[in-house]
C-alpha cells in the first residue's frame, strides 16, 4: 500500500518521514495554504530525497505553464490536482508531462462525487477522495463518509485522504481497502509542522511495528 505524507515544508521533516516508511512526500504549490513552499524550496528538498519516494506537488486551478515551469523546476514525480480541473486539461498536462504522475483529486460530499472517476478515468493514473469542505481545498483534518466507498469500483488506483490520524487509520482501511493513504493535518503539531512521533504511531499501527526515531 502507498502512504502518502502530505504538507512537508522541510528538508529533515521530509527525510526522517521517508525514513519511517513513507512511499510518497507531497508539496503544496498552492499560494494561500498555510503548507506553501516556493519552487525553490521545493527543489531543494526534492534533490535531497531517496530517489525512491515519490515526491506530488499538489495544485489547485494553477495554469498549464506554471505546474510545466514548476515541475521542471522540482524534480516532482508527480502533480495532484486539488481544484476543478477539467478532463481536457488534465489530457492537456498529460501530453505535456508523459512521464509524471497524474493524481485527480474528488471532494466526497454524496455517492454522485464519485461518478466524476468516469470522466477523469482516461485521463489521469491516480484518483484521491479527500473531504468535501466549502472553504478549504485541503488539508481540513476533516472525514468524509466512507460508507459511502461501499461497492464502489474506482477505475484507477486510488488514495483514501481526509482527516486520517493514527487513531482512525485501521477503521478506515477495514472499511475501504485503498490503494494508498494521504495524511497530512493528522500527523502535524501546527499547518505543515509535522509530528515525527505520529507518523511513527501511523506506521506502527499500520504495520504492527516499533519504529525508532
Ligand atoms: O494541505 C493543504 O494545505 C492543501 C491546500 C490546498 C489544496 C490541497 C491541500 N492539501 C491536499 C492534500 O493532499 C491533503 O493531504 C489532503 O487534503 C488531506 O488533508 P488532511 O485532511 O489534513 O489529512
Amino acid at each position: 500500500m502507498r502512504i502518502k505524507i502530505c504538507g512537508i515544508t522541510n528538508l529533515e521533516q521530509g527525510r526522517a518521514i521517508a525514513q519511517l516508511g513513507a512511499t510518497a512526500l507531497g508539496f503544496i504549490c498552492v499560494r494561500k495554504s498555510p503548507r506553501y513552499l516556493l519552487p525553490e524550496t521545493i527543489g531543494a528538498i526534492t534533490s535531497n530525497l531517496p530517489p525512491t519516494v515519490s515526491r506530488i506537488g499538489v495544485f489547485a486551478n494553477t495554469d498549464l505553464p506554471e505546474i510545466i515551469s514548476i515541475v521542471q523546476q522540482t524534480q516532482l514525480t508527480g502533480v495532484q490536482l486539488h481544484g476543478l480541473e477539467s478532463p481536457q486539461f488534465c489530457q492537456q498536462l498529460r501530453s505535456q508531462l508523459p512521464d509524471v504522475e497524474l493524481i485527480k483529486a474528488i471532494a466526497v460530499k454524496t455517492s454522485d462525487s464519485l461518478d466524476q472517476t468516469k470522466i477523469y478515468a482516461d485521463v489521469v493514473d491516480t484518483f484521491l477522495f479527500d473531504a468535501y469542505a466549502p472553504q478549504q481545498l485541503g488539508g481540513t483534518g476533516k472525514t468524509f463518509n466512507w460508507e459511502l466507498l461501499k461497492g464502489f469500483t474506482s477505475p484507477r488506483p486510488w488514495f483514501l485522504a481526509g482527516g486520517l490520524n493514527p487513531n482512525n487509520i485501521q477503521r478506515a482501511l477495514k472499511m475501504t481497502q485503498p490503494d494508498g493513504i494521504d495524511l497530512s493535518s493528522g500527523v502535524e503539531q501546527s499547518p505543515g509542522n509535522k509530528d515525527l512521533h505520529l507518523v511513527a504511531n501511523l506506521f506502527k499501527v499500520i504495520w504492527k511495528k516499533e519504529y525508532e526515531l
